[in-house]
């Protein structure tokens, strides 16, 4: 891969800042694909030498990126002429860590970098400063519709090596995922799922397997209607079409081992019922891939840890395998 991924710099008073460090410095054993940092140096520069990282840091742009990542982290200058205290979250970061954002996308989109990979961002500072969106991936979907004049559906989706999960709602409150699971969610959902598991991720004609919303996938209708009503009617659908589905199926039930093997994803139908498990089996290596995006786009399952940034005790293996998976992602698509 000849191209440098964009990598933003997420809350510079997180961990990202930390783990781009880590990552750098571990380059040749893990075999990294060459990254671009994109962010405030000085901040870089403050938090290497909090650290006692010594890591040489050096501006650089998409076009010299790969051949500077050898002897030194490349940095993308944007400046957010701010003092950051690490664990100390402030609004006032919310500007650069945009800024960051907006140019690994615009970078991608041109061809100047492979794909983007975003360092965790925390949501309520951001919305703190007027950001109107409920995270990277439906921001990521706008900076897209901006670009092409197309507005699509983004697809989250987590990844470790024993499980994928995708789950139909995002970052809404539990009480309004009833509401928001309408049919053509559902089908849209799992269409791009299936097609993008293809397209950039190898697997053909994918096994999806869909966890009901109720417990016991709602008992056939006598605990809770919505997996009858609405779940159902989407996958007999979708089976219509062609595509490979279970369910919907006992949430409870269908993450332990055996139960793994019988498909490539599985398809929650909010948050925390995709994510406990493969956060759970994973979190070291877990990372967060947004789908039915016209580019690539990872990012490490984990957020910004607020409460070890001051420790340098971060793990950087979860930003590690969005590296990697980016630059696996992007080599299919060339
Ligand atoms: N992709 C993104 O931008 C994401 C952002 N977030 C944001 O992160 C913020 C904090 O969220 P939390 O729920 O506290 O989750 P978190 O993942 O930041 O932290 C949970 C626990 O895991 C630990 N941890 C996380 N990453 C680690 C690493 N690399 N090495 C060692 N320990 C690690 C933390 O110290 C903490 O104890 C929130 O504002 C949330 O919005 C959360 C998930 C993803
Ligand atoms: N819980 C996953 C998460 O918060 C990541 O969201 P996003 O910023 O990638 O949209």
């Amino acid at each position: 891969m000849t191209k440098p991924l964009a990598l933003s710099q997420g809350d510079p008073a997180g961990i990202g800042p930390e783990l781009a460090l880590k990552a750098w410095s571990r380059r040749r054993e893990t075999a990294l694909p060459a990254f671009l940092y994109l962010g405030d140096p000085r901040i870089l520069q403050a938090r290497a030498s909090m650290l006692g990282l010594d890591v040489p840091i050096e501006t650089a742009a998409p076009e010299t990126a790969a051949s500077v990542f050898a002897d030194a982290l490349p940095v993308f200058a944007i400046d957010a002429a701010l003092q950051v205290a690490p664990g100390e979250p402030d609004s006032g970061t919310a500007p650069g860590t945009i800024a960051a954002i907006d140019m690994a996308v615009k970078f991608t989109m041109r061809g100047k970098t492979a794909a983007v990979v975003t360092n965790p961002i925390a949501k309520s500072v951001l919305y703190g400063a007027g950001f109107g969106f409920p995270g990277h991936t439906e921001y990521l979907a706008e900076l897209s519709r901006r670009e092409t004049g197309t507005t699509l559906r983004p697809v989250m989706m987590l990844a470790c090596s024993a499980l994928k999960v995708v789950p139909v709602t995002i970052h809404i409150p539990l009480k309004d995922v009833p509401e928001a699971l309408t049919h053509d969610l559902i089908v849209e959902t799992i269409r791009i799922t299936a097609r993008d598991l293809s397209a950039r991720l190898g697997i053909v004609r994918p096994r999806l397997a869909v966890a009901g919303l109720n417990p016991h996938a709602g008992e056939q209708g006598t605990i809770g209607r919505e997996d009858e009503e609405i779940v159902r009617p989407a996958l007999e659908a979708l089976r219509e079409e062609g595509f490979d589905i279970a369910g919907p199926l006992p949430a409870d039930t269908m993450f332990h081992r055996a139960a793994r093997e019988r498909y490539d994803a599985a398809i929650c139908m909010y948050h925390d019922q995709a994510l406990i498990p493969v956060k759970t089996l994973g979190f070291e290596e877990g990372v967060n891939v947004t789908l039915g995006l016209p580019f690539i786009r990872t990012s490490p399952d984990h957020g910004t840890a607020f409460d070890i940034a001051q420790r340098g005790i971060a793990d950087p293996g979860s930003l590690e395998a969005a590296l990697r998976l980016a630059a696996t992602m992007a080599e299919r698509a060339a």
